[in-house]
């Protein structure tokens, strides 16, 4: 697998593309408005807990030409099907738009993390695509230790930073 590079991307009023209506675009679409994006959604269907989202909404199919007419920042292939999802991805390196397809680690020029906000740290947690599910599961683990007061993470933190009692 190649070497991913981390960043954390400041997003505001920024336009971002995302193909696709449904619960993996939801996902995407929430932390995109989090961080203050300008969202559209092409997608002939809208997930519900979208409607309140703040979106702008395309409502058809990816149509080729799209990405180029658009000039996201960045682009999400969100689509259940690979063949749109794989055209996304083509017209936007050919645009030069970073992107991410849900369905194909391998075709993400750039993947997401799992990620827990809790000031000052902002964690996040990636497999490269290997196991996403493994990255949530951390992600969760982190979250509740840090509720109950993050023992075992600064427990950990600890055992790393301080040298062993002679
Ligand atoms: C490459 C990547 C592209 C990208 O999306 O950026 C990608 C790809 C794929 N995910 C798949 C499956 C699932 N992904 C999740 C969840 C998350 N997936 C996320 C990221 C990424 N997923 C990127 C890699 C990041 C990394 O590895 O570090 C998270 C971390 C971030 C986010 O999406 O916001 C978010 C957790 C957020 C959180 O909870 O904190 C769940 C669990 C669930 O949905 O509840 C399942 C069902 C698991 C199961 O099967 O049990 C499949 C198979 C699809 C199929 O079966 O067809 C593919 C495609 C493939 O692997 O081929
Ligand atoms: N990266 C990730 O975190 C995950 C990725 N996946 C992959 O992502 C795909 C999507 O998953 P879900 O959101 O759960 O599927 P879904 O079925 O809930 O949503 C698919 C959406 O794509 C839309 N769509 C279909 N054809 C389209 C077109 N031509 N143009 C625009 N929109 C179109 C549908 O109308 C719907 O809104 C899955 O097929 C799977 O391969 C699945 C789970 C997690």
């Amino acid at each position: 697998m190649t070497n991913l590079y981390p960043v954390f991307l400041r997003l505001e009023k920024q336009p971002c593309l995302v193909v696709g209506g449904g619960r993996v675009a939801l996902r995407k679409i929430r932390r995109l408005r989090e961080a203050g994006a300008d969202v559209t959604v092409i997608s002939p269907d809208l997930h519900p807990e979208l409607v309140q989202n703040d979106v702008i909404w395309i409502n058809r199919a990816y149509e080729p030409g799209d990405v180029v007419r658009i000039r996201p920042v960045l682009v999400f292939a969100a689509t259940n099907r690979p063949a749109v999802n794989r055209l996304v991805r083509q017209e936007a390196e050919e645009a030069g738009v970073w992107v991410n397809q849900a369905d194909d680690p391998d075709g993400c020029r750039f993947m997401v993390p799992a990620s827990v906000d809790r000031p000052p740290f902002h964690l996040a947690v990636s497999t490269g695509g290997t196991d996403p599910a493994l990255a949530a599961a951390l992600r969760r683990a982190l979250e509740a230790d840090l509720a109950d007061g993050g023992q075992r993470f600064v427990t950990l933190l600890r055992t790393t930073l301080e040298p062993p009692e002679s």
